[in-house]
């Protein structure tokens, strides 16, 4: 195992005793691949039974499956462009399960980026409640806001900022927060070699000051009677259970529930940690999270100027056949309003955000241009099933050839057929009932609005 470094192999020895001949023995093993079903787009098994070689499930994650790479490339099919699926390692898919999250809860996703734990998050949530997603990186929080947009997170709202500035904007804000650590990364080293090239063993106690900074600022954010899970994908004790310790001895009002190792030798799956912790609080609080009241009435509050409001209900008039149909996409309680050119639907509760980097406040619509309403790539990904069922729409399948090509076409970014009967407008380009985006048809053809940083790359 000349690959990984002396002094790693060393400590693992001394932390495995007699399991690190097994540990060993998994670097030679195939390792597993996953991903993980967003059950309002696909049921896991429906897309078990129609692409070969998904499938069994994941144990320690509902719609979390296996697949098989001999078989199937899920980054090369049109569902994986319709967000049916995030690919995710499969341990990775633990430490969002454990986090008890229901409908219309606050969530903060404090170190997000590329977001596949958010996108578990916000597929818990069903578009209730709201979700704050975060990275202070800001090419990664760029890459984060691209999948909540995917995933049609539409209840979230995405920052770029340090965990202290969040706290001082979120005091006890939350009914969970998810700490999902940067770290030394010792459990990647199967399936990234070039990580364990590049270790050095003083990353492991840099990482764990750093991670305890983390820990105090998602401290601070949560509720009295609130959860906190905090994981890793590394497999030093520094960084896991003697940080979650630490924490625990500086915090007397968290109690560790749970924490749990997942190891390459005993499961299929790379190296994770994970803890779960929940806040104390006054007697009764963990009822707290089922009745804080709901959104008051299921009306919007449309900030939008008379002439924005307009160029919004012709755009709905012709794309859904009402003018008013557009606010049966929002959920209930938050407000629309138009930030430069940009319409935006913002949750009702979201506090300021002054002085802080947002990279978006809310569900982005779409923009206005001369006067017209332009949908987002956000606004296709997001719509309910049952309004992207009644949009002007071509519908494609990927079950048959035709279907097939026409779509990679179109995500390709190239020029399609308009359907039959519709000459004029927008449409929504849709595979098997999920939405891919939008189109504008110009006679027979359609002139493809898909964005260009979103495309089907060959190869
Ligand atoms: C393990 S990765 C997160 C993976 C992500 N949760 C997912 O499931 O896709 C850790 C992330 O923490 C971010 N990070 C680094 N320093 C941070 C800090 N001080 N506060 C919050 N996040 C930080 C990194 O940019 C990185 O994206």
């Amino acid at each position: 195992m000349a690959w990984l470094p002396e002094a790693f192999l060393a400590r693992m020895e001394r932390q495995l005793g007699p399991d690190f001949p097994a540990f060993l023995a998994s670097y030679h093993a195939p390792r597993a691949t996953g991903l993980y079903v967003l059950p309002q787009r696909m049921a896991a098994e429906e897309l078990a039974a129609r692409l070969p070689g998904i499938g069994p499930p994941v144990p320690w994650a509902r719609h979390g499956l296996y697949y098989d790479e001999q078989v199937v490339r899920p980054a090369k099919h049109p569902y994986y462009f319709a967000g049916a699926y995030y690919i995710q390692e499969p341990s990775a898919m633990l430490p969002a399960e454990w986090l008890p999250v229901r409908h219309g809860e606050r969530v903060l996703d404090l170190c997000a980026a590329p977001g596949g734990k958010s996108v578990q998050l916000g597929s818990r949530l069903a578009g209730t409640g709201l979700l704050v997603v975060n990275d202070p990186h800001p090419e990664r929080a760029r890459a984060l806001l691209k999948n909540v947009e995917r995933y049609g997170l539409i209840q979230a709202v995405v920052l770029c900022e340090t965990p202290d500035r969040i706290a001082r904007a979120f005091p006890e804000f939350f009914d969970h927060v998810l700490v999902d650590a940067p770290c030394s990364g010792e459990g990647m080293f199967r399936k990234l070699p070039e990580m364990a090239r590049s270790w050095r063993p003083e990353w492991v106690s840099a990482y764990a000051r750093q991670q305890a900074e983390i820990l105090a600022g998602a401290a601070l954010c949560l509720r009295r009677g609130g959860h906190l899970v905090y994981s890793t994908c590394t497999f030093a004790e520094e960084e896991n259970e003697l940080q979650v310790a630490q924490f625990a001895d500086k915090h007397s009002d968290f109690t560790v529930l749970a924490t749990r190792r997942l190891w390459p030798h005993q499961v299929a799956g790379e190296g994770h940690f994970a803890a779960l912790l929940r806040r104390g609080g006054a007697r009764g609080d963990a009822d707290q999270i089922t009745t804080r009241p709901g959104p008051e009435s299921a009306s919007h509050d449309v900030r939008l100027r008379r002439e924005v409001a307009s160029a919004v209900a012709a755009w709905s008039s012709q794309v859904f056949g009402a003018a008013d149909a557009w606010l049966r996409a929002l959920p209930p309680g938050g407000r629309v309003v138009e930030r430069s050119g940009h319409i935006l639907w913002e949750h009702g509760e979201l506090p300021h955000l002054q002085g802080l980097r947002v990279l978006r406040s809310g569900w982005l619509l779409g923009t206005i241009t001369a006067r017209r309403f332009r949908p987002s790539q956000a606004l296709a990904m997001g719509l309910p099933k049952a309004m992207v069922a009644d949009a002007s729409r071509l519908d494609l399948t990927a079950m048959a050839h035709e279907g097939w090509e026409t779509s990679v076409r179109y995500l390709r970014g190239e020029t399609i057929p308009a359907p039959a009967g519709c000459s004029r407008g927008w449409v929504l380009v849709c595979v098997d009932g999920l939405a891919l985006g939008w189109a504008q048809a110009a006679g027979t053809w359609l002139k493809n609005g898909y964005p260009p940083g979103w495309r089907w790359v060959d190869g």
